[in-house]
């Protein structure tokens, strides 16, 4: 092909990160530095199921990073009541690292924690000077195996924390079970049809994709061990992608499908749906008063 036909081809806009979900369990990490940033790092670290090396001297430890060092265990955290002396000057040596973190007030001595990472391809991030890190800090928020992250690449990180709000805001309650779910049926998929790749590998995608797109949030979370199994005997082993109407699965009321059906039909946005529920609470209770008012004027005569 040549390249004056690539034209639909997204044009590159250069200065993004590269963003991956690293998974560091039982990887060794340097943490310097135990003030209020360093424990937002430990958290999240820990989280990972990594082991974290953290030096940090005890009397300046934010009391999150304190906590956090007397219930973990030795596997977890290894602690060093003491500073980080340098790269050169220090038994503690970078390279023995998969990825370093300093949180310190010591600019310069960070500038040089930066350059011995570099030298040895250790990734390393220095809060504080964007230019001495490989990787940046997002703004994250986990519910379960979900994880979402905002960056601004650098920007605006007060802004990522607010982004992150809204989304929070945003995100369906029961969002945990449906993502569960899905999880435990390709699972089960897996048992039935093993292997990587190929023509089956194939057939595996495209029926998880039919799936997901044809059971909405609330229905694939509230999936019962039994219905996965239904759809794994009647829909995979028939060569079959079923709904929850194929399987009697009801997820919501007539009520509800009603109201979705009225939504879809009148095209209502959140917002029309707000004024419409301030609507209806108002005439509600204008109908309530109105009935309470001449049921007194009856008593009263
Ligand atoms: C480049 C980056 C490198 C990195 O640290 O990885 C970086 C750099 C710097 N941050 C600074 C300041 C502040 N950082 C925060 C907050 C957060 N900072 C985070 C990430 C990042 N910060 C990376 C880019 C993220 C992105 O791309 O969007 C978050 C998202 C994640 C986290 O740190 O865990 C977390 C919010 C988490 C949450 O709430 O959800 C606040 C707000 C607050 O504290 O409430 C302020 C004060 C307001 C302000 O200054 O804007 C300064 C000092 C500037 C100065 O001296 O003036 C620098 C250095 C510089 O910019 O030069
Ligand atoms: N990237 C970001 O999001 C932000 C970065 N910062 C910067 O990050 C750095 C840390 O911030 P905070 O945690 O608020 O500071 P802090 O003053 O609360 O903590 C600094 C910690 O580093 C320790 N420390 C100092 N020298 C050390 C050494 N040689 N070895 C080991 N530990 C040492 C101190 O004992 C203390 O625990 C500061 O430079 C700050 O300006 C601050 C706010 C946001």
């Amino acid at each position: 092909m040549s390249t004056s036909e690539s034209h639909h081809f997204p044009t590159i806009v250069k200065g993004s990160s590269f963003l991956l979900a690293w998974r560091l369990e039982n990887r060794h990490v340097l943490l310097i530095g135990g003030g209020l940033v360093a424990s937002g790092r430990l958290y999240y670290l820990l989280e990972t199921g990594c082991r974290v090396t953290l030096i940090s001297p005890r009397e300046q430890l934010h009391p999150e990073t304190a906590y956090r060092i007397d219930v973990s265990n030795t596997e977890d955290i290894t602690y060093l009541d003491r500073k980080y002396l340098g790269p050169e000057e220090d038994e503690i040596k970078v390279g023995d690292y998969d990825m370093v973190l300093t949180a310190i007030d010591e600019v310069g001595l960070s500038s040089r924690i930066c350059t011995a990472c570099r030298k040895e391809r250790v990734p390393v991030n220095v809060a504080d000077v964007p230019p001495e890190c490989d990787f940046y800090f997002g703004s994250q928020l986990r519910r379960g195996p979900l994880q979402i992250m905002v960056s601004t690449s650098g920007r605006g990180p007060k802004i990522a924390a607010l982004i992150r709000k809204r989304i929070e805001e945003s995100l369906p309650a029961d969002i945990e079970q449906a993502i569960d779910s899905v999880g435990k049926l390709r699972g089960d998929l897996r048992k039935r049809a093993p292997g990587v790749g190929g023509p089956l590998g194939q057939r595996r995608m495209n029926w998880m994709i039919g799936i997901c797109d044809k059971w909405n949030l609330d229905e694939l979370g509230g999936m019962t061990d039994e219905v996965r199994q239904r759809l794994l005997d009647e829909g995979w082993d028939k060569k079959r992608v079923l709904g929850p109407r194929d399987l009697g699965v009801n997820s919501r009321s007539w009520v509800g499908e009603w109201w979705s059906a009225v939504e879809e039909a009148v095209g209502l946005n959140e917002e029309r749906k707000k004024v419409l529920g301030v609507g209806l609470m108002g005439a509600v209770l204008g109908t309530a008063g109105t009935a309470g008012v001449w049921y007194l004027k009856t008593q009263r005569r």
